[in-house]
C-alpha cells in the first residue's frame, strides 16, 4: 500500500483493473476474481521483490561440503541467503531499486531470479495461500476506499531491523469510501 500511495498510476491502474472485473461495484472482490487481476498480482510480486518479507530467509545447514561460487563451504555450516541483494540484482533487473509492476507484464519476468519464498526443498509451502490473501485485502481496500497520502511528500520506505524486515515508520495514511462502494459496503 505505501508503494502504491508513493506511485499513483499503479494505484489507479489496479483500481481500474478491479472495476473492469467486478462491473457495477455490485459485489466485493472474490478469490476467483484474482486469475483475472495480473496488475494487481505485479503489484504483489514487484513488492516482494523489493522488500522480501523474510530478507535473509531461515538459516539452513550444509548437510555436504560444498563449493558455492568459488566459496569452500564445509559440512554443517549455518548458511543465510540474502534474498534482498538477490531481488536487486543490478545484473538481471532493470533499474533494480524502481517500484515498476510492468516488469512482470506478460512474459516478461520469467527466468529472472527472485526468492522471496525461497526455493529448493524448503521453499515456503504457504506461498499460495500467502498470494491469495494478500491479492484479496489489498484488492478489496484498493476497490473500496479512496486512498491518499497524508501530505505531499513521499511515504518513508526506510527499512526497520528484525527478521521480516519491517517498516521503520508504520504507514499512515487518508482513505474513505467510495461513493460507488457505499451500497455493496452497507449489505456486508
Ligand atoms: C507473504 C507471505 C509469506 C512469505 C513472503 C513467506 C516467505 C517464506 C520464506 C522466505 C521462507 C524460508 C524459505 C527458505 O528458508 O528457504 C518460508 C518458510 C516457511 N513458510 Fe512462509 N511465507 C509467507 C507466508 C506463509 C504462510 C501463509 C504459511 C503457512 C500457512 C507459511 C509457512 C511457511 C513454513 C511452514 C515455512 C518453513 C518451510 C520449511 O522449512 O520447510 N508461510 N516462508
Amino acid at each position: 500500500m505505501t508503494l502504491l500511495l508513493n506511485n499513483p498510476e499503479a494505484l489507479k491502474k489496479v483500481r481500474d483493473e478491479i472495476d473492469a472485473q467486478v462491473a457495477n461495484h455490485v459485489r466485493l472482490l472474490e478469490e476467483s476474481d484474482l486469475s483475472n487481476l495480473p496488475y494487481l498480482q505485479y503489484v504483489i510480486t514487484e513488492t516482494l521483490r523489493l522488500y522480501p518479507v523474510v530478507p535473509l530467509m531461515l538459516p539452513h545447514e550444509s548437510s555436504q561440503e560444498c563449493n558455492v561460487g568459488g566459496f569452500h563451504i564445509s559440512r554443517g555450516t549455518m548458511l543465510l541467503v540474502n534474498a534482498y541483494s538477490v531481488n536487486r540484482d543490478p545484473k538481471v533487473w532493470e533499474e533494480p531499486a524502481r517500484f515498476m509492476p510492468e516488469r512482470f507484464e506478460g512474459a516478461k519476468g520469467e527466468g529472472k531470479l527472485m526468492i522471496p519464498f525461497g526455493m529448493g526443498r524448503r521453499r515456503c509451502p504457504g506461498e499460495g495461500l500467502a498470494m491469495r490473501v494478500v491479492g484479496l485485502a489489498l484488492g478489496a481496500l484498493i476497490q473500496c476506499f479512496e486512498w491518499e497520502r497524508t501530505g505531499k511528500e513521499e511515504v518513508d520506505m526506510a527499512e526497520g531491523s528484525g527478521l521480516s524486515m519491517p517498516k521503520a515508520i508504520p504507514l499512515e495514511a487518508m482513505y474513505r469510501p467510495r461513493q460507488i462502494m457505499l451500497d455493496t459496503l452497507e449489505k456486508l
